[in-house]
């Protein structure tokens, strides 16, 4: 048996079974057994762990996340935030959710959009770039940006190379993660630069930026975020193929698990998610300000949909309250100021609904 710290595996009930006691053991004890026969009962016990689980995924959605990488940690903090509440035991990607008929399956970013497009998981989380890099985006519907994960996909050159343009880069050696983007691509480069050759477009899986510096390539198409990695390399990007976020996507074609009884949980998971992206975007103004000075005022604060206006007991006086985007706080709150507001209060908020 494992040394491995033993982790409790969450039960559709909600009971955690502990898998020392009712999931690897054999029902007598290891210590009374032949060595040989402990082998067998091991085996016994994983395999009874496996089909244990996958008979508690029969009436769950199942739901993919990403099990590393850039959208792991932001994921993690989503389902938190919505109230997902699971138990992962130690190297099993598959999490029973203790409060929602749901089983969490954390994979790949990059393989999520087939997993979701075949119908294997009902549910994924995953970037815009691997959903266009995988050929099944047509099979797949996104139900709502979540806003992190944001980067471009961009063709990058040495910065003094004798490349300086896609059009000059045609012919010659690209290294890629996405092949798939940066080959269809570079066809049309190639169709319309009309030098009758074709751009040798070859995968790399990680670390692209060291290609060119390594002499294996001569530009590079690869993602982008705050520059620096791009930088620290010498390159500099000379064309964006696309823009990316994570997002939440499921199946064009309707689901089979999908049951009358489990269907509701996507607009309910779409809907605290969008809670919680909205919570963390927005902040909650209230204001006083005299009825005459209100609609200057109120050209700084629309609100999401409206402000709310309600009369004060003084004479001549309304408060207001809105939603205000959180990076305009501060200049918010200077206008108002300008614009005669008073008691300007600024309330950060845990969570929220919102309109979807
Ligand atoms: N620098 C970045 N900033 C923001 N988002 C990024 C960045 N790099 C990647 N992403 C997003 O995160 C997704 C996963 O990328 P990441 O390289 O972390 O994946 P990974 O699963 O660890 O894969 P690999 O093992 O191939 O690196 C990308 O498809 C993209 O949507
Ligand atoms: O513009 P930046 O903020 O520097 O981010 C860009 C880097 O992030 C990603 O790689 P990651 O660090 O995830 O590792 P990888 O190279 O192994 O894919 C991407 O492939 C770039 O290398």
């Amino acid at each position: 048996m494992s040394s491995e710290p033993q982790t409790p595996v969450p039960q559709p009930n909600g009971t955690d079974l502990t898998p020392s006691s009712s999931l690897i053991l054999p029902p007598t004890s290891e210590h009374s057994q032949p060595a040989s026969s402990r082998t067998n009962k091991s085996s016994f016990g994983a395999e009874s762990t496996m089909s244990l689980l996958v008979e508690s995924l029969k009436d769950r959605m199942l739901f993919a996340v990403p099990k590393k990488g850039r959208l792991m940690e932001k994921t993690l903090e989503l389902l938190a935030g919505a109230d997902v509440k699971y138990n992962r035991a130690h190297r099993l990607d598959v999490a029973l959710v203790q409060n929602h008929p749901i089983a969490l399956v954390f994979l790949p970013a990059a393989d999520i959009p087939r997993f979701v497009a075949l119908g294997s998981v009902a549910l994924g989380i995953t970037g815009q770039d691997v959903i266009a890099e995988s050929t099944h985006a047509e099979q797949i519907t996104e139900l709502l940006p979540l806003g992190y994960g944001k980067c471009s996909l961009q063709v990058q050159v040495p910065v003094s190379g004798p490349y300086q343009s896609v059009e000059e880069l045609s012919g010659a050696r690209v290294a890629t993660s996405f092949e798939v983007l940066a080959g269809e691509f570079f066809s049309k480069v190639d169709e319309k630069a009309g030098k009758g050759k074709k751009t040798r477009v070859e995968y790399v899986g990680g670390s692209v930026e060291a290609a060119c510096a390594l002499g294996m390539a001569d530009g590079i198409v690869d993602l982008v975020e705050s520059g620096d990695t791009m930088r620290a390399a010498g390159l500099h990007a000379i064309h964006t193929l696309l823009t990316s976020e994570a997002v939440l996507i499921t199946s064009r074609a309707p689901h089979p698990s999908l049951t009358p009884a489990l269907a509701p949980l996507v607009p309910m998971l779409k809907s605290r998610f969008a809670g919680v992206l909205a919570a963390k975007r927005y902040v909650y103004a209230s204001y006083n300000i005299r009825r005459e000075q209100l609609p200057s005022a109120l050209k700084i604060t629309p609100g999401r949909r409206a402000p709310t206006v309600s009369p004060l007991e003084e004479d001549g006086w309304v408060a207001v309250s809105a939603m205000v985007e959180r990076k305009a706080m501060a200049k918010t709150m200077d206008e108002l100021e300008r614009a005669g507001a008073e008691d300007v209060l600024i309330f950060a908020m845990d969570n929220c609904r919102v309109g979807v």
